[in-house]
């Protein structure tokens, strides 16, 4: 199937979206199928494949100026999926607004095919658990912060449960015990994955998760996600700085520059990025 050309809707600046295999063409067909139907049903049956359908997303500051313009994609379910490009560009603003940190002024974000507006919000954070880049951690110990997110709706999760979580975050059972204040970032990092998926989420959406982190620490989370994407088959969202880093573990690559989505691609063809400023971006970064 030869590429799609497309077309910035607000630049006019064609980019390409590259198909790389037999999964990404059924993907593909999966957004046909849901654009090609106005019916909320066939919508949610094209939903299958696709987790998120972001459609003319806007943000626009209180003193007018543009955060987001008519930011539209569509993230696979299953994938890693790296959100890359300058600073300011808006790679945050698009992350929070998938669960709901944020309410557009225009624009609609449908998950499995629902807008998120109709969802409830704590149960939409639920089923989409964030990271950022610097973790807090509650007070109390490990435990304790694991087993934060079930206790809210009442449930206690057993000290077994608790040191599956520990391990599934790649971060020693034997810490079960020690303060929440005693670890340091790059354990609490992994601390605050496993309260994350306590809340057993099916997308994860970060947020630098390991700028602040060495390579054997950042080594681990990237294990851990890959992992999550393999035996759960959970949609993983990442914004990150390092290029090398969403070469590693992405499916699937959005490049933002001012506010605007300018090139989707595999990260084997980042090369081959189109626009203008997306190309120094790149080359600066190499
Ligand atoms: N609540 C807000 N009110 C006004 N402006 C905002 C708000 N949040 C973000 N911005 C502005 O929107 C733009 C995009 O910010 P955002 O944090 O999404 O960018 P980013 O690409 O994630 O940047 P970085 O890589 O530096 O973290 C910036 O110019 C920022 O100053």
């Amino acid at each position: 199937m030869p590429s799609p050309i497309l077309e910035s809707p607000t630049t006019g600046v064609p980019y390409v979206l590259i198909v790389p295999d037999l999964e990404a063409q059924e993907h593909l067909l999966a957004v046909e199928a849901a654009e090609q139907s106005d019916d909320n049903d066939d919508r949610k049956k094209g939903g299958k494949k696709i987790k998120f359908e972001i459609r003319d997303l806007v943000r626009v500051s209180d003193a007018g100026v543009p955060i987001l313009n008519k930011i539209n994609v569509d993230i696979p379910k299953g994938k890693i999926v790296g959100i890359i490009g300058p600073s300011g560009s808006g790679k945050s603003t698009m992350l929070r607004a998938l669960n709901r940190l944020w309410e557009p002024p225009s624009g609609t974000v449908f998950l499995d095919g629902e807008d998120i507006r109709q969802l409830d919000v704590l149960s939409l954070r639920r089923k989409v658990g964030m990271l950022f880049q610097l973790p807090v951690m509650f007070e109390g110990t490990v435990a304790d912060n694991i087993r934060y997110g079930p206790q809210l709706r009442g449930k206690k999760l057993t000290d077994d449960e608790v040191q599956k979580l520990l391990t599934l975050a790649d971060m020693d059972p034997s810490f079960f015990s020690r303060g929440g204040s005693e670890l340091s970032v790059g354990q609490a990092q992994r601390v605050a994955l496993a309260r994350t998926l306590a809340n057993e989420p099916d997308v994860l959406l970060l947020d630098e998760p390991t700028s602040a982190l060495d390579p054997i620490s950042t080594q681990n989370i990237e294990d851990c996600l890959e992992k999550l994407k393999k035996t759960r088959g959970m949609t993983i969202i990442i914004v990150s700085h390092s290029i090398k880093q969403i070469q590693r573990i992405a499916d699937m690559v959005c490049l933002m520059v001012n506010g605007e989505l300018v090139e989707v691609l595999t990260p084997d063809r980042l090369s081959e990025a189109k626009h203008p400023m997306a190309q120094k971006f790149l080359e600066l970064s190499n």
